[in-house]
């Protein structure tokens, strides 16, 4: 199963929060962040550790350290910036690299217009953040551009799917899994999830 619903009570719980239609922008972002921390959390749990010797206060003690992880996280702008901090939280030490593809209303294809990726992709993980994955088209472009720069290792978080964006992600890149807050009934016609959030990027920006 490469899209994964994390069924955490935590999780749930924020998610469902976020779908009333009048909650404010202060609010939105602040759950948007939550949510991301904890499938950051989720999508971090199969990190290899190993075992070093520190100096503890009792004497010399085995502790447990992430293995030369290298990450990057990759938000979509501009909505995948609403995630950023919460993601952040979980990796203090990942680097940023940027995509910028905004959604053609009319075709629904992603528009690209922005990239600027930190360097030694083929050495890293890359978390890639948007709080939607409607079509998948967004999705599967940002996946195309890391593997065209030799990154293998690539994971992606949202906040809410849809039937349709699972299915077409599974098929243009089955190696990615990505974790979701859930997995909404289906899109409308004009491409948007539902029941969904609406714009979270209009949601997370105040440009509502
Ligand atoms: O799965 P898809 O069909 O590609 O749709 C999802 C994309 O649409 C939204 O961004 P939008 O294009 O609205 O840009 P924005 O973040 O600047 O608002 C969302 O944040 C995703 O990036
Ligand atoms: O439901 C959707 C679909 C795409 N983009 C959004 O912000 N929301
Ligand atoms: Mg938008």
């Amino acid at each position: 199963m490469s899209v994964i619903e994390v069924r955490h009570p935590l999780v749930r719980h924020k998610l469902g929060l976020m779908r009333a239609a009048e909650i404010s922008t202060k609010k939105f972002r602040e759950l948007t962040a939550e949510v991301a921390r904890l499938l950051a959390y989720e999508a971090t749990a199969d990190f290899p550790l190993e075992t070093v010797r520190v100096e503890c206060w009792s004497g010399p003690t085995d502790i447990e350290q992430i293995k030369g992880r290298k990450v990057t996280v990759v938000p979509i702008l501009r909505a995948g910036i609403g995630m950023l901090d919460g993601v952040l939280d979980m990796v203090p030490n990942a680097k940023i690299s940027v995509v910028g593809l905004a959604r053609d209303h009319e075709t629904l294809q992603p528009v690209h217009y922005f990239e600027n990726f930190v360097g030694q992709l083929d050495e890293r993980c890359a978390l890639i953040i948007d709080p939607m994955l409607a079509t998948a088209g967004s999705m599967i472009a940002t996946v195309d551009l890391l593997k065209k720069r030799g990154c293998r290792d690539i994971r992606a978080l949202v906040l809410v799917a849809a039937p349709e964006g699972v299915r077409a992600l599974a098929a243009a890149h089955p190696d990615v899994r990505c974790w979701t807050a859930a997995i909404d009934s289906h899109l409308n016609e004009q491409g948007y999830i539902i029941p969904g959030l609406g714009d979270a990027g209009d949601k997370i920006f105040g440009t509502k």
